[in-house]
């Protein structure tokens, strides 16, 4: 269970895919990217865009609904990446390592990168750019919305921050 959230902004997500992007350059050319749906969609976007890389494929897994982590159930597979090699598999983050694992068990000569990455998964990617506490849950541009709050004077329990 989390017990803080971490909000990334569009614009610092961008600045986070640009600066993986500017690492993954000497490991390349990519043949493709394989994105990893949904989370890993956007930032392979902005990482294929600058490699200009336009051959993407995706893998769908299934693992979280909401907060709440599942059986990790595969609904697509990127059979157009073969074993991966030459490939790069793109995700938003890593957090148990489980969505993780079971990709590159499917691609295993890709190389993996995401954005960000907790403890217990960082030994399943190759390159991420943030590490993020376990117990921090991040919330994503594409998932939230920015909401009005009352000012501090006028809210009933001031000792909230
Ligand atoms: O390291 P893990 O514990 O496996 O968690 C990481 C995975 O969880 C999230 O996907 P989710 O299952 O929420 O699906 P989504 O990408 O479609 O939102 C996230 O996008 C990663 O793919
Ligand atoms: N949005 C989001 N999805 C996740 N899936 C696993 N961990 C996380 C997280 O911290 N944030
Ligand atoms: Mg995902």
């Amino acid at each position: 269970m989390a017990t803080s959230y971490a909000t990334v902004t569009w614009d610092q997500l961008h600045r986070d895919a640009r600066q993986l992007a500017a690492e993954l350059m000497p490991r390349g050319p990519f043949k493709g990217i394989v994105a990893i749906t949904r989370g890993g969609l956007i930032p392979a976007a902005i990482i294929a865009r600058e490699l200009d890389c336009r051959l993407i494929e995706t893998v769908s897994v299934v693992t979280y609904d909401e907060e709440r982590q599942g059986e990790a159930t595969v609904i697509k597979r990127p059979e157009a990446a073969g074993d991966g090699e030459g490939f790069l598999i793109i995700d938003d983050l890593v957090d148990s390592g489980v969505t993780a694992e079971l990709v590159r068990r499917m691609l295993p000569r890709a190389l993996f990168a995401c954005l960000y990455a907790k403890p217990t998964g960082r030994p399943l990617t190759d390159m991420f750019v943030v590490e993020v506490p376990q117990e921090t849950w991040v919330l994503f541009p594409w998932d939230t919305a920015p909401l009005f709050i009352p000012p501090l004077a006028r809210r009933d329990d001031t000792s909230r921050s």
